[in-house]
């Protein structure tokens, strides 16, 4: 996947800088929304809000343009460490591709090494490259476990996100308090009940 000219060299688009041509046309495509909404897209507080939009879903979709196995790759260690590395509450924030509207809430990763263990940073980067498109849960919750398995080659990786979605909160059946959650493992965590109890243990205990 190629990166945009116009992200910095992490592949995280840069504010005020996207692509002019596809700016026009989806505020072009807003403009007319707001008058079928029975909006007056001419008056004052709304003048400048399709290119708003327009900026603020290149910016929330910005992850088709993101790589995540060159991030995992950018910062790939040898190591010997085989014991699980847990990274927990990792705030996520998508969109389901149902309604286009958010879901939020956090991701637990964890991985076992097997000769490499990568820069910590990366794994919420990872999760940031996936969530930042159309998604459901389901799918964002097995790419990134995928992307973790395929690209370090550990002995397992685990993931569970649990996430609200405004789609059933702000409309739909306006439930206001459910929180989905999903699962996501290889290797180890599916081979020993032991590994898997650890990691959610792990993910649930609190040292702080
Ligand atoms: N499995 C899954 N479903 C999702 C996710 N995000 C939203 N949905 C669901 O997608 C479904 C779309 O169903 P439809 O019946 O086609 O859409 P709808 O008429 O707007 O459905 P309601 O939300 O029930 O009003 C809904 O049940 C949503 O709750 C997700 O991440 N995973
Ligand atoms: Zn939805």
């Amino acid at each position: 996947m190629a990166e945009l000219e116009n992200t910095d060299n992490k592949g995280y688009k840069k504010i005020d800088q996207y692509n002019e041509e596809n700016t026009n046309s989806i505020a072009a495509h807003y403009s007319e929304i707001l008058t079928s909404l029975g909006e007056n897209p001419n008056r004052e507080g709304l003048l400048k809000t399709p290119e708003r939009v327009a900026k603020s879903l290149q910016y929330l979709t910005q992850g088709y343009n993101i790589d995540p196995v060159e991030i995992l790759k950018s910062a790939m260690f040898t190591e010997d460490y085989s014991q699980m590395v847990v990274v927990k509450d990792i705030e996520v924030y998508s969109m389901c591709e149902h309604h286009m509207l958010p879901f939020f809430g956090k991701a637990h990763i964890a991985y076992i090494p097997n000769g490499h263990i990568v820069g910590l940073s990366k794994i919420p980067r990872v999760v940031d490259a996936f969530s930042r498109r159309l998604q459901v849960q389901e799918r964002l919750t097995n790419e990134i476990r995928d992307c973790i398995q395929n690209t370090l080659n550990p002995s397992g990786v685990a993931v569970v996100i649990e996430c609200r979605h405004l789609c059933m909160s702000m409309r739909g059946i306006q439930k206001q308090n459910s929180v989905t959650t999903t699962s996501a493992f290889t290797g180890e965590f599916i081979n020993n009940d032991k590994t898997r109890a650890e990691f959610l243990r792990l993910i649930t205990a609190s040292l702080y």
